[in-house]
């Protein structure tokens, strides 16, 4: 059924996820439909995807311009599941999607793992956990030493600001160890974060805090956004708001920040939703390069195909899952790979869909909780985040006080024989200069694990996650059929540093069973009940148990590399496509290592950023 917000506004009330309490009436300006016969033809700038960085860019160059936003998924505004930033983690909704992974590497045999996404306006951020976390100066170093000037830690701090209304920790909140450093943060922008009001467990987030502090020798960090705290335990801050108007706690994701409010109607900004973009229509250019004159879209459940023009850039932003996808059904991307499938290339760049890659996760661990215990407080009732204490274990922290010389030698030292054989990266100069980079953040203070708590009412759960992985995968296409998925191969742990650090990781998580103050929470079985290995396991018994154990961390970035092109880069500093005019990239497919160790605050960043230097081009033209 065709729908559009400017002439339907009764819908809102109509609409069967809405529960009438929590729907708002909106004098709009934007302008949102499913409805191609109400759109012009031709705009000045058109983002593909209508996910969470895409909504940002859009938002910033629609307050001068006239801006097309083609979302493949449907508007979600009013479904009370993605709204509620209680909804219970995983739950499926409208815009939860999983796609197959090809087997992985596994125990025994291979291992098939989702991978989530949203799809939807507003993407990963409309159905993701909202655990807020920031890239560090030493990731940022990393990524500027990658051949990315402009992109340390100083120069991106202002745009991750420029994001945010950062709402500080009440008196109560104070009390039980929240804290924030105020020069990091912003305080009038449109992405609300902040801590749970109240706390949700806040004895459970004390426990952490301690049962951290001993695991890996750490201290708490009053903020753990302030990009120099190295090791350290933090209590997590999340992408939500209290909203004025509704009185009741609201997900913080894009659309609800940058497309939503009152505050952000745009004249200038159209948004089609349930439209796929097929490909980037494009001409040759000046100087060898080639322009995008438009994209051919077509609806998602299949339909007539239609154009649109455009007059300055188009911005792809479907995400690191599809925006490589999207570049090589537009003929970009390795020429030989191209012909095979019946493309004809217009733009020979091999990195379009290798230098892929996600940390992964030591998951479903729950630990019994002791029927003694004191639940108060512990359990959360029933509001539940899945994150509610950080803590970030450097090199050191994790491997001793020689953890970052061995860090470094193993780095320095991997084979990049699987990796190039699968197409993970384009060459082995590519590989040698991110383990470098990578050796080198370790060595200043960048954290090698993270691992989390999540209150629950029969169980508490402990979780670990890598941050900085080395193995690669691709993101390919096997057919010129839109709404065919793309083959998305992680090869996840297929360098052994990635295997080294997971061993860590999982005994970390069995140490927290039994150092108190968290154990004193579980039943004096807990560890045996979980299936964690115990302290004394032999390292194959954990490397088995990873190898079982471990899920995707659903945070997949590099699939368009910000690099040198000799390295396999996709992107320039400036996030344009090497060899076009006018075509750029803004989404996690631009990041060539997972610098932000949750992605969603460090994208917006990404799309402040975007935005600014697109507005600066045209200033200039
Ligand atoms: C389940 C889950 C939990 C997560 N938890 C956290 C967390 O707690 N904290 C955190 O910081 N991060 C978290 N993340 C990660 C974070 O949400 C993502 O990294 C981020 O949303 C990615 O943003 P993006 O702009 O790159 O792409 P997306 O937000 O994925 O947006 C891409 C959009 O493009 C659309 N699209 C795709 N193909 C096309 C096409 N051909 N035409 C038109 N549109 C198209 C998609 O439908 C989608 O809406 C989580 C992610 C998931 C999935």
């Amino acid at each position: 059924m065709a729908y559009d917000r400017l002439t339907h506004p009764a819908r809102l009330q109509n609409s069967p996820t809405c529960k009438r309490a929590t729907c708002v009436e909106f004098t709009q300006a934007t302008f949102i439909t499913n409805d191609t016969s109400r759109l012009e033809s031709s705009y000045e700038y058109i983002v593909v995807g209508g996910g969470t960085t895409a909504l940002a860019v859009a938002n910033r160059l629609s307050v001068n311009h006239t801006v097309l936003v083609v979302e493949r998924g449907s508007d979600q505004m009013n479904n009370d599941l993605l709204n509620d930033p209680f909804t219970t983690f995983g739950t499926p909704t409208a815009c939860r999607v999983l796609m197959d992974a090809p087997p992985q590497v596994g125990l025994n045999d291979t291992r098939l793992l989702p991978l989530t996404h949203g799809r939807c306006l507003g993407g990963g951020s409309s159905i993701n956990a909202m655990m807020g976390s920031r890239p560090t100066f030493a990731g940022m170093k990393a990524l500027e030493a990658l051949g990315n000037p402009g992109w340390g830690w100083n120069d991106f701090l202002p745009f991750m600001q420029k994001s945010e209304t950062f709402h500080p920790p009440n008196a109560e909140q104070h009390a039980d160890g929240a804290d924030y450093f105020a020069a990091v943060h912003g305080f009038d922008g449109p992405v609300g974060v902040s801590f749970a009001t109240p706390f949700v467990a806040p004895a459970l987030q004390a426990a952490g805090v301690n049962t951290s502090e001993v695991i890996y020798g750490l201290s708490l960090s009053p903020d753990l956004g302030n990009g120099f705290s190295g090791g350290h335990v933090a209590h997590y801050y999340e992408h939500i708001h209290f909203n004025e108007t509704l009185q009741a706690d609201r997900r913080s994701s894009s659309a609800w920040s940058y497309l939503y409010p009152q505050s952000q109607q745009r004249a200038g900004l159209t948004v089609l939703t349930d439209h796929l973009v097929d490909v980037v229509l494009t001409e040759a250019g000046s100087h060898g390069n080639i322009t995008a004159t438009g994209i051919r879209v077509q609806p998602s459940a299949g339909g007539r195909s239609l154009s649109f023009k455009v007059t300055r850039e188009v911005v792809v932003s479907a995400g690191a899952l599809y925006s490589p996808s999207i570049l090589q059904r537009s003929g970009i991307g390795n020429a030989t790979f191209l012909k095979n499938l019946g493309i004809t290339p217009v733009l020979d760049l091999p990195g379009v869909g290798s230098n892929f890659q996600d940390q992964i996760l030591l998951t479903n661990v729950s630990y019994p909780l002791s029927p003694s215990a004191n639940t108060t407080n512990v359990t959360a009732g029933d509001k539940i985040l899945l994150g509610v204490v950080v803590a970030h274990a450097t090199a050191t922290n994790a491997f001793g006080p020689n953890g970052t010389d061995i860090i470094q030698a193993a780095l320095l030292n991997s084979s990049a024989d699987f990796t190039l054989s699968v197409g993970g990266m384009v060459n082995e100069e590519a590989f040698s200069a991110q383990a470098a980079v990578m050796a080198d953040a370790y060595r200043i203070d960048h954290p090698i694990i993270e691992l989390f708590y999540t209150p629950g009412s029969e169980v508490l759960k402990a979780w670990s996650q890598s941050i900085l992985p080395l193995s690669r995968g691709t993101v390919r296409i096997n057919t010129t059929d839109p709404i065919a998925d793309p083959i998305v191969d992680t090869h996840f742990l297929t360098v052994d540093v990635d295997m080294q650090i997971a061993m860590r990781m999982a005994r970390g998580i069995a140490q927290a069973a039994l150092t108190p103050p968290f154990s004193d929470l579980l039943t004096p079985d807990a560890l045996a009940q979980s299936n964690v290995p115990a302290p004394n396991a032999t390292d194959d018994q954990v490397r088995d148990w990873v190898l079982a154990t471990y899920t995707p961390g659903i945070h997949f970035v590099g699939s368009n590399s910000m690099m040198p092109k000799a390295l396999g880069g996709v992107v320039s500093p400036e996030l344009m496509v090497y060899g076009t005019t006018n075509i750029r990239v803004a989404d996690a497919s631009i990041l060539p290592l997972s610098v932000f160790p949750h992605t969603t605050l460090g994208l917006y960043g990404v799309a402040e950023k975007a935005a600014h230097m697109i507005l600066q081009t045209a200033a200039n033209t």
